[in-house]
């Protein structure tokens, strides 16, 4: 009662003024609204509301909880916590991060229209001579010009086929060189990294230049290289390179302060690649000269491609050398590890290619008849995808994804690896296990690990990738028993921007009878 005669005693002036406050709150709110959620630049309304965001710090943002260079399990750790897409900032910068499969699909497909760019560091910026690769380069008439001719004269079916000689040498090599080895030192572990990336190398070398050369004289640098050195400049330093973090990347209103010494090693390591990819194309010239045309990708852009600058061709020429030499091999070293660590499902997989194969070598075209084999490759792309966030889209339009507004000037990162580990997706993620990927009549399917990215812009080289690798796995189970010496620790700790293994594996081998 008190109460009602109270409010009976609010004057008419104050009541008024309560509610105008009211009004005044709801239209400030609607209005805050229709800013935050309710039309982008275009002018264009959409009710979406933000990606969810990850606190962080004023300024920094989320940079120090940010430990790694190739971030993937924070990313899949954040995931869990708030959601398949979330965006952080490192400094300036704001990213949206993808970690389920569905949502990856629209940035790769539905809505790659507004995110086909994208956004170097400066790492990247200098190594690929500011986007002169096919991998790199944004969605424009350079990218569809370069990737026809690395899909015509090397990784489409046909090219695929012409170089199948050095696919067959190439195993050959491996199967010998592991066979010496036993003979030599039969209770030692093999390093298989070893043995294989030197033969993929050779492979990358003769599709790409025609030639494994044992050494080179490059010019301007005054020196003869080695094959080992060769590979360090062309592959190892920009691979590690490529994951140099400059803090110019994060504040780019400070890109006028110098920052020497990272500037001094990416230039480096530019300068020297240059150097032997210049002497690598006098040597072919040289060779042309003689009259000897090896039928490889320099012939071919030589007479093709003549509307390439010069820095255009040097750049086309390395990329498929550094692509060819790591990602397969990361993928077979991985699936070998597995497989000596698990006896029965190497057992099984011997038994297969037994029961194609006989007593016969396996060679490609029993790979269609393989769906074991298919299952461990496909299973070892799923746990270990050798590239486990895709190189950064650049969101050059407003948009949405998973229902949410991306702003134009979002970076967006596809992580593959979180994907891949999406509890409602595969059962069990942590665990490698073929078996999920039987009977499920897709056993061939590359694509369903996203492992290889997808839409325009999906991998050009997964067939090589499929056909070295399926080939390697069941050669050397074939040949071989492989098993971990007893004490060996899980390790799935990874190293430069791949996930190559941290430690190499090293595993105890049999000759089967
Ligand atoms: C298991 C091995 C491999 C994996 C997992 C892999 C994965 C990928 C991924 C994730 C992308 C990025 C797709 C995107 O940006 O959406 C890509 C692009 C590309 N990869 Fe691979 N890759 C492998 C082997 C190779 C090999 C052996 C080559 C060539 C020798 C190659 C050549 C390329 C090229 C040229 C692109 C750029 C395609 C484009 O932008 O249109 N890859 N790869």
């Amino acid at each position: 009662m008190d109460v009602i005669n109270d409010m009976q005693t609010i004057p008419l002036k104050t009541a008024i003024a309560v509610g105008c406050t009211a009004v005044a709150i709801v239209f400030a709110l609607y209005f805050w609204f229709l800013k935050s959620y309710g039309s982008d630049d275009s002018g264009q309304r959409n009710y979406l509301p933000p990606v969810p965001e990850v606190p962080g710090l004023p300024l920094l943002g989320n940079l120090l909880q940010l430990k790694e260079k190739k971030p993937y399990m924070t990313f899949t750790k954040w995931a869990e916590m708030y959601g398949p897409i979330y965006s952080i900032r490192t400094g300036a910068t704001s990213m949206v991060v993808v970690s389920s499969s569905d949502i990856a699909k629209e940035v790769l497909v539905t809505k790659f229209p507004s995110i086909s760019t994208r956004k170097l560091s400066n790492a990247l910026k200098v190594l690929t001579a500011d986007k002169t690769m096919v991998a790199m380069s944004d969605y424009n008439d350079y990218h569809k010009t370069v990737k026809r001719h690395i899909l015509t004269a090397i990784l489409g079916p046909n090219a695929q086929k012409k170089h199948r000689v050095h696919r067959d040498t190439m195993m050959d090599n491996v199967s010998n060189e592991l066979h010496t080895f036993f003979k030599n030192y039969p209770d030692q572990e093999v390093n298989l990294r070893k043995i294989f990336q030197s033969e993929l190398f050779g492979l990358a070398m003769k599709q790409t230049m025609g030639k494994d050369l044992e050494s080179i004289y490059v010019k301007d640098l005054e020196t003869t290289m080695k094959r080992d050195e060769i590979f360090q400049v062309l592959v190892v330093d920009p691979m590690m390179g490529a994951i140099e973090v400059d803090w110019r990347d994060f504040f780019p209103y400070l890109k006028w302060v110098p920052n020497k010494s990272f500037e001094n090693k990416i230039h480096q390591m530019y300068t020297r690649r240059e150097a032997v990819m210049k002497a690598l194309i006098q040597e072919h010239k040289k060779r042309i000269a003689s009259g000897e045309n090896l039928n490889s990708y320099i012939d071919y852009l030589v007479s093709e491609a003549q509307t390439l600058t010069d820095k255009e061709v040097l750049m086309t020429l390395w990329e498929p050398i550094i692509e060819s030499s790591d990602t397969t091999m990361v993928t077979t070293e991985w699936a070998m590890y597995e497989l000596a660590k698990n006896p029965k499902i190497q057992d099984r997989l011997y038994a297969e290619i037994k029961s194609v194969c006989g007593s016969d070598k396996i060679t490609e075209e029993n790979l269609c008849q393989l769906s074991y084999l298919s299952a461990v490759f496909q299973e070892t792309l799923r746990r270990h995808c050798p590239v486990p966030i895709i190189p950064l889209r650049y969101v050059h339009e407003n948009t949405d994804l998973g229902g949410y507004h991306v702003p134009a000037g979002t970076e967006v990162a596809i992580n593959i690896y979180g994907c891949n580990m999406e509890k409602k997706v595969w059962e069990n993620p942590e665990e490698w296990n073929p078996e999920r990927f039987l009977n499920q009549n897709e056993s061939m399917d590359l694509y369903k690990t996203m492992a290889f990215g997808g839409g325009k812009r999906m991998c050009a080289g997964s067939l090589q990738a499929m056909l070295i690798s399926c080939i390697g796995i069941g050669r050397l189970v074939q040949e071989f028993e492989w098993r971990l010496k007893d004490e060996a620790e899980e390790d799935v700790s990874t190293l430069g921007l791949t996930t190559q293994k941290l430690h190499p594996l090293l595993a105890v081998i049999k000759p089967r009878k």
